[in-house]
């Protein structure tokens, strides 16, 4: 009856029938405010979108509104209506009294959450995401930040819809200020950006949100954005600790255990994770209220509060560590994300400081070796004894199959034995230098959350059931046709471009097998990992057109390609015998330079590639026999151009990274010299 009376209740369209109080929150483009719905004398939360600051378009920031319009479960916060108003998007919402997770931890719980409490919050997230998984959407930016309560203790998942249009749009991924998705929470295969990722990579969400919970804040959240991705792709997945989380349940490390693992496919879908024996424990909504909310102040207070403290804290430089990341992840979700590949920046930011960073709570340990000149120092990451790995092995649900995805964590450069297992990840016998004095920038490194496509393969599933759910997947298509567009914009090489949505509603335990049918194929245009991480996805072969130039590539680095290369290089060797690949073993600076280079040489092999097809549509065109003959004479020389150009560029690379191994030799034997004198003195 009261889901009948809210239906019929219609939200007025114009800024005129609200009235706007306190602010009570704020995210990467916008700000929410506490506003009374005047007509209705009702409170609600209005979400102001500035459509500048948010780089994006509007009409896709609107449709994608109006998706989240369409949503219809108790777990996911829908909107009640929205507007356009001063080129500002306005999203009108049920209040969320209680405000966020992460709101409640950092005003009443700094250290996390009660078990039974965790349970209750993330049962109902899962009932949200599976919602969403079933009508074939990703949430992608599952975090505390984004679970909200209601004054009842009822559960909401937020930033669904806009946040996914900020994700998707082209023109977003076409400029630079746009940082997508917070690292701490992303899962590796979104990182990486190599094979695609599906509604597998909110599951690792949701697991890193569990640790979240249970220690108040993310894994790896004071470390800067750059260092996260490296512990992430590197590192044994986080976990909860056996010795030091005494306090929580096997059941609970089983089930963060069983999310956490690096291969997607060995997740649990969401619906699976619903009947893990953890959730037996979850109480009502009342509880929540009661054990949360009560005495909590208000939530524009909490929020001013709040930001007082920050604001003080950054002023006297007192900030711990956790709050410092805070800060500079709120900085880049406020759109600070063209990650700058200046080996200066990259030095910096994975120094933290250039001062030795040494921690004794079990944290990663950067440790910089102040006596030795800038040019020279290096930063140290510290091992410890660590066994999340066999920790993992051992007590993941085998139903779950947690334990199989370890085996992906190995590195070569550098050796990861991860023995503790969460945001406290210590790394032993391993070392991260990095001591190139080339200064020279360098391109950027841009992570994007990519424009993710689902496998046309999908489609052939089960249509939809009901009415309410074609409307909302025919909506969530249209949404994705301007992806399609935008994309071919970006990239016209990659021509397997679909639609993001999957089209079809799978059963949970479907959605699982299907896992691999439902691939989102991502066109992020960089990646950051290691050929130490794994050295066949580096090469990112099924993305790339299967040019004849990247077979050279892949000879001449010598590395395996996952695709067969079926035609022999014809190009003639003009590079010395160095092996990159060889050197990026033993140079991690290397590392971080060599896909960098390889995405310039891609660069102009797809611009390459797209010339080419110009040439020939203008020479079909005009189908005289003197145009045809002219085109091929250009499509000739074009190539031998890109050819040369190409040739050109592999020199450069190779001469790159000889000269970088040159000056690491040279670092080696200064340091060397520097250890004796200073054995001497
Ligand atoms: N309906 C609501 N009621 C109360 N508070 C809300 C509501 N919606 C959002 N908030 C608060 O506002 C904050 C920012 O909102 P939201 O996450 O939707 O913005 P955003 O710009 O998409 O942020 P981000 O992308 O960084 O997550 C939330 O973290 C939450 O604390």
């Amino acid at each position: 009856m009261d889901k009948e009376k809210e239906e019929k209740k219609k939200y007025p369209i114009g800024a005129e029938y609200y009235t706007l109080y306190e602010e009570v929150g704020t995210g990467a483009s916008a700000t929410v405010s506490r506003a009374l719905c005047i007509p209705l004398n009702e409170i609600v939360a209005v979400k102001i979108m500035d459509f500048e600051r948010s780089n994006c378009n509007l009409n896709n920031i609107s449709r994608e509104s109006q998706l989240m319009f369409l949503v219809d479960h108790p777990n996911v916060l829908k909107s009640h209506c929205s507007f356009v108003c001063d080129h500002n998007l306005w999203v009108v919402m049920p209040y969320m009294a209680g405000g966020s997770c992460l709101h409640i931890l950092k005003a009443a719980h700094p250290d996390g959450f009660e078990e039974v409490v965790i349970a209750t919050i993330l049962r109902e997230v899962l009932k949200g995401l599976d919602y969403l998984h079933q009508h074939g959407h990703i949430h992608r930016d599952v975090k505390a930040g984004n679970i909200l309560i209601d004054s009842h203790g009822g559960i909401k998942l937020g930033d669904f819809g806009v946040s996914a249009c900020l994700f998707d749009s082209g023109d977003r991924q076409r400029t630079r200020n746009t940082f997508v998705g917070t690292p701490c929470w992303m899962a590796p295969e979104v990182m990486e950006q190599v094979h695609g990722y599906d509604f597998k990579a909110d599951i690792w969400s949701f697991g890193i949100t569990a640790l979240e919970l249970a220690h108040g804040h993310a894994p790896f959240s004071k470390y800067p954005p750059m260092k996260v991705l490296l512990i992430t792709l590197q590192n044994a997945p986080p976990g909860l600790d056996y010795e030091r989380d005494k306090k929580f349940s096997k059941s609970f490390k089983q089930m963060i255990a069983s999310c956490l693992v690096k291969d997607p496919s060995q997740r649990p879908s969401a619906k699976r994770l619903l009947r893990n024996p953890f959730f037996k424990q979850a109480r009502s909504n009342d509880y929540i209220a009661r054990t949360l909310l009560e005495g909590l102040p208000a939530l524009g207070d909490r929020l001013q509060a709040l930001k007082r403290h920050e604001e003080d804290m950054l002023a006297q430089k007192k900030m711990p560590n956790g709050e410092k990341e805070e800060i500079s992840q709120n900085e880049y979700n406020r759109g600070i994300s063209g990650w700058n590949f200046d080996l200066e920046d990259l030095k910096a930011q994975a120094s933290l400081d250039d001062d030795t960073i040494i921690e004794t709570d079990g944290d990663l340990h950067y440790k910089q070796l102040k006596h030795q000149p800038f040019s020279s120092r290096r930063f140290t990451l510290l091992q410890h004894q660590s066994s999340s790995a066999s920790q993992h092995s051992d007590t993941a649900d085998s139903d779950d199959n947690a334990h199989n995805s370890l085996s992906s964590v190995d590195s070569t450069t550098i050796t990861v034995k991860s023995e503790k297992s969460d945001d406290d990840v210590s790394v032993s016998g391993s070392t991260i230098e990095q001591s190139a004095t080339n200064t020279s920038p360098g391109p950027e490194i841009l992570v994007e959350k990519p424009v993710p496509e689902v496998n046309k393969r999908s489609s052939n599933g089960a249509p939809a059931s009901s009415n309410q759910r074609d409307k909302f997947q025919s909506q969530s298509q249209n949404s994705s046709s301007s992806v399609i567009t935008n994309l071919q914009i970006l990239d016209d090489a990659h021509a397997e471009t679909i639609p993001r949505s999957s089209k079809t509603s799978l059963s949970g335990d479907e959605v699982d097998e299907k896992t691999k049918n439902t691939v989102v194929r991502q066109k992020g245009r960089f990646k950051v990992t290691s050929e130490s991480a794994d050295m066949e996805k580096v090469v990112p072969g099924p993305m790339l057109p299967k040019s004849h130039s990247m077979q050279v590539i892949a000879q001449r680095l010598n590395i395996a390609s996952p695709l067969p290369s079926p035609l022999p290089s014809t190009t003639p060797s003009t590079t010395p015998s160095l092996s990159p690949y060889n050197a990026t073993q033993s140079n991690p600076l290397a590392q971080v330079l060599f896909p960098c280079l390889q995405y310039v040489l891609h660069t102009n092999i797809m611009q390459r590639d797209s010339l080419l097809t110009a040439m020939k549509q203008v020479g079909f065109g005009d189908c005289t026999g003197y145009t045809m003959m002219n085109a091929a004479v250009t499509e000739k020389s074009l190539l031998e151009v890109a050819h040369d150009r190409e040739k050109e560029l592999i020199r450069e690379m190779t001469d790159l990274l000889s000269r970088l191994i040159c000056v690491q030799d040279e670092l080696k034997k200064c340091k060397a010299e520097s250890a004796q004198v200073n054995s001497f003195s």
